[in-house]
């Protein structure tokens, strides 16, 4: 990920957050793309509402900013209950949770981010609460001390993870509705560019949407980001409209590249070629010498770059493409890349 696009970062200034508020989408109708994805949560949503009862525990899963969260709020809405967020890092014990859910009006959702990040007394503490709608609370201390059972009502559980691998088997038993978001084809995120640059009332050329749509790594929440910057750099350098050539000026002066790669897509393309000759090489091999762990390239950063052409899965390993060669100015065959 560019870190300074993420808006979960603490850099994110309030004023960014709201933006970020405003672009989200709060209908199936509002939401483009992850077409299989939708038109499967329509029909569960609509059975749902039809005989008013709890949505199928659902968990969302797939690379950063694509809309997990986004569609853990628009199934709320489309459900017509409430909402209540947290993610797995912050509940500690498993009376943060109990706490939440004996909150929980019939239907509600309980949405948990990060959910593979959960602790296992509180993961097994979900279980029964998941199963069953039934949890153990302990009342009072000391020599009295006893657990009672109560019971909940009953709700959805919406999960979310970016690492799918690092979930328990039975967490993800669990869950009876499972969707795996895909990156965004470059139409669909112009799409998306194009509706965030009306909300933002800021006027956007088609080909300037493209521009911007195709440099944002498959992914919605990067494509609003860029939006942004570009529409400093037009307001400020021109007359605040945004067409290809300040769209073209503004994503040079941001050095964001061609493709949208960020900077460890380009070190695992690099590291590739310059250190295993372009492969085949192994996951645990390229994930040593990037620093990074084998399921987060696997899952975070592999898959984008598998969809854009640069890196073939091969019996052996990973083997980069004539297209990542060319893509970093480097000449197959020659491992310091350089002419000589
Ligand atoms: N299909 C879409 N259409 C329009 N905008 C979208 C879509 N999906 C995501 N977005 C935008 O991208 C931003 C990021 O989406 P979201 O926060 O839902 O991603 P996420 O999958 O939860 O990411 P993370 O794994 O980092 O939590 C949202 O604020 C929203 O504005
Ligand atoms: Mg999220």
């Amino acid at each position: 990920m560019n870190e300074n696009l993420d808006p979960t970062d603490d850099n994110f200034s309030p004023e960014e957050l709201d933006v970020e508020k405003k672009l989200r989408p709060l209908s199936f109708d509002d939401f483009t793309g992850q077409d299989q994805v939708l038109e499967n949560l329509q029909i569960f949503v609509q059975a749902a509402n039809l005989r008013t009862e709890a949505l199928d525990h659902t968990l969302f899963h797939g690379p950063p900013g694509l809309g997990k969260t986004t569609l853990a709020h628009i199934l709320a809405n489309e459900l017509e209950v409430g909402i209540k967020v947290t993610s797995g890092p912050v509940l500690d014990k498993p009376g943060d949770l109990a706490g939440l859910l004996t909150n929980l009006e019939e239907r509600d959702v309980l949405f948990i981010d990060e959910i593979h990040r959960l602790s296992p007394i509180v993961e097994e503490y979900l279980y029964s609460a998941m199963e069953d709608y039934k949890i153990d609370i302990m009342i009072e201390t000391g020599p009295n001390a006893r657990t009672v059972q109560i019971n909940l009502n009953p709700f959805t559980l919406i999960g979310a993870t970016t690492r799918s691998g690092l979930l328990t088997s039975p967490m993800r038993a669990r869950f009876g509705i499972q969707s795996r978001l895909q990156y965004y084809k470059t139409d669909l995120l112009t799409t998306i560019v194009q509706r965030s640059a009306m909300i933002l009332d800021v006027p956007i050329s088609m080909e300037a949407a493209v521009e911007i749509a195709g440099r944002s790594r498959g992914t919605p929440r990067i494509a609003n980001a860029l939006l942004r910057r570009v529409r400093d750099f037009a307001q400020i350098k021109g007359d605040g409209s945004i067409d290809i050539k300040i769209a073209k000026y503004a994503l040079e002066a941001l050095n964001v590249d061609a493709h949208g790669l960020d900077e460890m897509d380009n070190k695992i393309l690099t590291t590739i070629i310059d250190k295993f000759k372009g492969g085949p090489v192994g996951i645990t091999t390229i994930a040593t010498a990037v620093s990074e762990s084998p399921e987060t390239i696997e899952e975070v950063y592999e898959p984008f770059l598998i969809q854009q052409g640069f890196i073939m899965r091969t019996p052996r390993g990973r083997e980069v493409t004539e297209q990542a060669y060319k893509h970093l100015g480097k000449i197959k065959g020659n491992i310091q890349g350089g002419l000589f």
